[in-house]
């Protein structure tokens, strides 16, 4: 069931919580470009077998690389703003591990509007990896706690994660497309009851439920 309690416009901008807004559309190609080849580093350095010169040359290198982008660095807390392909807003750290846009260890997940709720795909590789083969446990909540939390704030308001419930049905592959979806299923006061699941080929291999609280906007009757 599909509840959306508030209109867009009534939803708290994260500029009301002092934090800086980045629209997606001004994230540089440059730097796209530099988060993708960098996300494909960690998985290059997560499995390489180089003879130990290479790994020496390549360890100084990514150090003078580091050492250059460390020159300015964004404020903690940088929020960037989607604007999603059903026309609604949404908010989300620049940095978050599971889908933010400048975070080379993020998958990352792109969720999209349905009528149900949200829907994403997303591949993992042995970066993602927990037994083999297989995507690590932890990480399978956190896709989940991402998705929940993200149709909450999409459908109702921004929240932090109150209490999520996993339920591990089958393993989840590596190099398998999974689909991830999230729904909310009732709100009460500031409590939004949310879920979410992961397919596989189509069979489920995990769901959650989820309680999302809400937060108060600064300058409001509650905040
Ligand atoms: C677009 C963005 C997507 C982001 C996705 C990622 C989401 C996250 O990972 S968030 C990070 C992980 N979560 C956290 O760090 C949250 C840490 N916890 C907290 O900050 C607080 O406990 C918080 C905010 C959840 C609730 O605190 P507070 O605002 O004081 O609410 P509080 O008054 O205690 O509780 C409100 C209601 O919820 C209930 N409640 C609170 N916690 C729980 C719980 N764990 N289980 C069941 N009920 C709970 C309370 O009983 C109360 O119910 P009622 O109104 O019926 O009496």
């Amino acid at each position: 069931m599909t509840v959306n309690t508030q209109s867009v416009a009534e939803r708290p901008d994260p500029r009301a919580f002092g934090l800086p807004v980045v629209e997606q559309a001004q994230i540089p190609a440059e730097l796209r470009s530099l988060v993708a080849r960098v996300h494909d580093l960690i998985d290059a350095v997560a499995n390489t077998e180089a003879d130990a010169d290479t790994l020496a040359e390549a360890a100084s290198t990514v150090e003078g690389l580091t050492d250059g982008l460390n020159v300015a660095r964004r404020q903690i807390g940088t929020m960037v703003q989607r604007d999603l392909q059903s026309g609604d807003t949404e908010f989300g750290t620049i940095t978050n591990i599971v889908a933010g846009d400048t975070n080379p260890a993020a998958p990352p997940l792109l969720l999209e509007r349905t009528p149900e709720g949200l829907r994403g795909e997303v591949t993992l590789n042995t970066v993602y990896q927990g037994p083999p083969g297989l995507v690590h446990g932890g990480w399978i909540a956190a896709l989940l706690d991402q998705a929940v939390g993200s149709v909450s704030a999409v459908e109702t308001a921004p929240g932090l994660t109150a209490n999520l419930n996993v339920d591990y049905r089958r393993p989840t592959p590596l190099f398998t497309p999974l689909e991830v979806t999230s729904w909310v299923e009732r709100v009460e006061g500031r409590k939004v009851f949310v879920a979410g699941r992961i397919r596989a080929h189509g069979e489920v291999t995990a769901e959650a439920t989820a309680l999302m609280i809400q937060v108060s906007v600064p300058g409001t009757q509650e905040g």
